[in-house]
C-alpha cells in the first residue's frame, strides 16, 4: 500500500478516480479542487477531511480558499503516488458527497 507506483498504474488510478489530477504532468502530487455553497461548509468538509486523514494516517496539504478547499496528496516516505494516496482521495470523495450532497 505503500510503495511507490509506476506511471502507468498512477495514470491508471487516475482515470479510475476521474476526479484528481495530477498536479503537473510527470507530478508526485496528485490534487483535487472542491467548492462548496458557504465557508463553513468548506471548513465542516475540511475537518470530515481531517478525522479521515488520521483514520488512514495519510494526510494532504489543504488549501481553504473561501468555498474552494485544494487538497492535495503524495507519499513522503514512499517518495512518490502510491495505493495510499489513492484510497485516501477516494474516501476525501466519499466525505465531499456526504458535505454537499
Ligand atoms: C507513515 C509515516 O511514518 C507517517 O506517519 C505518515 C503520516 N502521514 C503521511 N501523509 C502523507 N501524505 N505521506 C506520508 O508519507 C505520511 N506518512
Amino acid at each position: 500500500m505503500r510503495e511507490k507506483l509506476e506511471k502507468a498504474v498512477v495514470d491508471e488510478r487516475l482515470a479510475a478516480l476521474n476526479t484528481w489530477s495530477l498536479e503537473e504532468e510527470g507530478s508526485k502530487w496528485i490534487m483535487r479542487k472542491y467548492r462548496f455553497s458557504s465557508f463553513l461548509q468548506a471548513i465542516a468538509f475540511v475537518k470530515e477531511v481531517a478525522q479521515v486523514s488520521e483514520a488512514m494516517n495519510h494526510h494532504p496539504m489543504i488549501a481553504i480558499d473561501y468555498r474552494v478547499v485544494t487538497l492535495r496528496l503524495t507519499s513522503w516516505v514512499a517518495g512518490g503516488l502510491t495505493e495510499l494516496d489513492f484510497a485516501t482521495a477516494a474516501k476525501f470523495e466519499q466525505v465531499y458527497s456526504e458535505v454537499e450532497g
